[in-house]
């Protein structure tokens, strides 16, 4: 029966005010498997059963009843054995024979000795006077619960209000929270099972609510008796969204579009040692790494690349990180894919774009001996190269770099010392010419445009190059670009942006925080293809590359003489400081601004900022609507656009003037 009422549970939200009657001789053995779970879900409980059990049950009950009581007519005081609300005290004593229920010891006694059929019950009247303290004790347990019954009942009133919608949505965010993937199929492409179409419809849906967001938080961002921003008007015409979404745009591979894969190592649920994908979040007690079966994101190359590093990892004499222990050697591997220019590829066939190929392995070579270090990194290269060689048909394979981090998570800051390993040529132990230690050339290529990008090993770069192409002509259009435009490129990685468009504008200015991204892009701009194209050269008027923080720099690289500045800013989950967002607000001569964001949800609040009406300051404002005056940014239009099929994320463009 506990089952019953298990199965029971599992098939339906918690119903908080729920009654359930439990009618069962057997109470007290079942009573301990649902204890727990009744007392959790506030159920409201009543039992019945044809004769009082042996021992009193722990379940929190409303009301007790005998069973033939309960069908001899109407319910009184009488024949309700135990009632929570009122205390009523219950026999305490039952003989079993013929079912005599007492509360007086001296009647059960009397009863006891009534005939000789009670005689060996006699025999056991000094066992009963311990049960009788036992049972004194319980009776106190059972009126200290009768109090939190009552407390109960005051909170089942007022669950009982909620809706069942409400606790329909509670019990699915709390199911929501528990989850932890089955595989790495779920967890990396949790989308997968639906049609690419479908799975459209469903990001478009999402950041129309993003745009109908926006507008609620203007209007509530807009003190009485101001007149609502124009944006909250205008959304009356187009269904509470804050500006036109004009689509999205799909990713022109669906299939191992990714050109960048981490890849865990640790210990499947099974208990092998893998290379694959963690099943959910370390912080959530999940810790289970399964390797990449069926996840259609993920190009077969990164996978294989898994899997000769597993098998090397298997010989290995240095261990595997331990993240409960944050220690270990071995850590993560990264695979980059840079494609080749001007290939198009199918989903059967979207390995066919890869042209080169770089390993980043993630170590912690704290607390270990540098000769081991040393040879487990040739060994590391050795079965690298054979892998790739032994490969049908064979992996490019063009840098190798071990990542030094000590670090608790495996993210590792952009400057972690980084080691190019030379990769063997064949088995005859010849090598690449190479420098050991020296990452000047530690860079794949990836094109986009027909333009040679540089990426080093911790460098951003979008990773479907694909779709970011469709990306990049769209904010280049919407962004009304001309000869004589100055262009910020803000968060610039390495350059894509900018140099993408810089043939169509006067000058582009580059700010980017990470150091080598930024070096990147000075090659990329420095590329004979820009001298040609362009007549520039790096510093001398065209394209300029700041390695800095947009918040440091912005407000002094937006100088008052500009009046033609466009800013296209790209600045990843994070969102644009405070100070960015005030630097273009307040920059009479920035009149368009297209956002590109991963993070919809990081747009919205940035847009908000950007939109709001500045009202005369009032001194009661709190920080985050210290605006200095400035005309506000309109949203004009945006666009949904696909560079992640088969996950939830979406990347969003929004067109702002004034
Ligand atoms: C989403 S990526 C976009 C890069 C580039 N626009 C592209 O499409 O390849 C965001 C970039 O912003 C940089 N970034 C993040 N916060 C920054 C800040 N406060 N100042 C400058 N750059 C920043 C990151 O290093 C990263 O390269």
């Amino acid at each position: 029966m506990a089952g019953d009422v298990r199965e029971w549970h599992a098939d339906n939200p918690p119903q908080t005010a729920a009654i359930m009657m439990v009618i069962s001789d057997n109470v007290d053995i079942i009573s301990i498997g649902l204890v727990k779970l009744l007392q959790e879900n506030k159920y409201n409980l009543f039992l019945a059963y044809s004769f009082r059990p042996y021992q009193m049950s722990y379940l929190l009950t409303s009301a007790e009843w005998l069973w033939e009581s309960l069908l001899a007519g109407p319910l009184t005081k009488h024949s309700l054995l135990s009632e929570s609300e009122s205390s009523v005290s219950t026999a305490m004593f039952h003989c079993k024979l013929c079912r005599f229920d007492t509360i007086s010891i001296d009647n059960f006694r009397a009863h006891l000795l009534s005939d000789e059929k009670h005689a060996q019950e006699q025999e056991d009247y000094s066992s009963l006077q311990k049960r009788r303290l036992l049972f004194s004790k319980l009776r106190k347990v059972k009126q200290l619960c009768t109090g939190i019954m009552r407390t109960t009942f005051l909170g089942l009133e007022r669950e009982a209000d909620k809706t069942a919608k409400q606790r329909r949505r509670e019990w699915f965010n709390e199911k929501k929270a528990a989850r932890k993937y089955k595989s790495a199929r779920e967890a990396l492409s949790p989308l997968a099972d639906l049609s690419y179409a479908d799975q459209l419809e469903q990001k478009k849906a999402s950041i129309m609510q993003k745009l109908e967001k926006l507008t609620g938080n203007e209007r509530k961002a807009c003190p009485n008796g101001k007149s609502l921003p124009e944006l909250v008007l205008q959304s009356r015409e187009i269904g509470g969204l804050s500006c036109k979404l004009e689509g999205i745009i799909e990713s022109p591979l669906t299939n191992g579009y990714r050109n960048k894969c981490e890849f865990s190592t640790g210990y499947s649920v099974e208990g092998k040692l893998t290379v694959g994908f963690m099943l959910g979040n370390f912080s959530a007690g999940v810790t289970a790494v399964e390797e990449a079966v069926n996840c259609p994101n993920i190009s077969k190359l990164a996978c294989r690349y898994a899997s000769i590093f597993q098998s090397f990892l298997e010989k290995s004499r240095l261990p595997v990180w331990n993240r409960f222990k944050s220690c270990g050697f071995w850590r993560q591997l990264t695979v980059r894919e840079g494609s080749k220019p001007g290939v198009v590829s199918s989903d059967e066939d979207a390995d066919s774009r890869i042209a080169e190929v770089m390993l980043m392995v993630q170590v912690c070579t704290k607390d270990t001996d540098e000769a081991e270090v040393a040879t487990e990194f040739e060994e590391l290269a050795k079965a690298f190269a054979e892998g790739a060689r032994a490969s049908s048909p064979p992996l490019p394979l063009t840098v190798l770099v071990v990542q030094d981090h000590v670090g608790i998570s495996n993210v590792a800051p952009p400057d972690c010392p980084l080691r190019l390993l030379p990769i063997p040529m064949s088995d005859n132990g010849t090598h690449q010419d190479q420098p050991t230690n020296v990452l000047t050339e530690a860079r794949i290529h990836d094109h986009i445009n027909n333009l040679r990008f540089s990426i080093s090993p911790t460098a951003f770069f979008q990773v479907n190059t694909g779709a970011a192409e469709k990306l990049y002509s769209l904010a280049g259009d919407w962004a009304d670009l001309g000869p004589d435009t100055l262009l910020f490129d803000v968060c610039c990685g390495t350059g894509t942006i900018g140099l993408t468009l810089a043939h169509r504008v006067g000058m582009v200015i580059g700010i980017e925080m990470n150091a080598s991204a930024v070096s990147d892009a000075e090659r990329n701009a420095k590329r004979d293809q820009w001298h040609k194209q362009l007549q520039v050269h790096m510093f001398k008027g065209m394209c300029l590359m700041i390695t800095y923080h947009a918040e440091y720099v912005m407000s002094s690289l937006l100088k008052d003489e500009i009046s033609n500045a466009i800013a296209i800013v790209d600045p990843g989950y994070p969102g644009l400081h405070p100070d960015v967002i005030e630097a273009l607000r307040t920059h009479p001569g920035l009149k368009t601004l297209v956002y590109i964001s991963l993070s919809p949800e990081k747009l919205v609040a940035n847009a908000i900022e950007l939109c709001r009406p500045s009202f005369e300051k009032t001194g009661q404002e709190n920080k985050a609507k210290k605006m200095p005056a400035s005309e506000p940014f309109k949203p004009v239009k945006a666009m949904a656009v696909d560079l992640s099929p088969h996950t939830h994320y979406c990347e969003m463009v929004m067109l702002f003037n004034r």
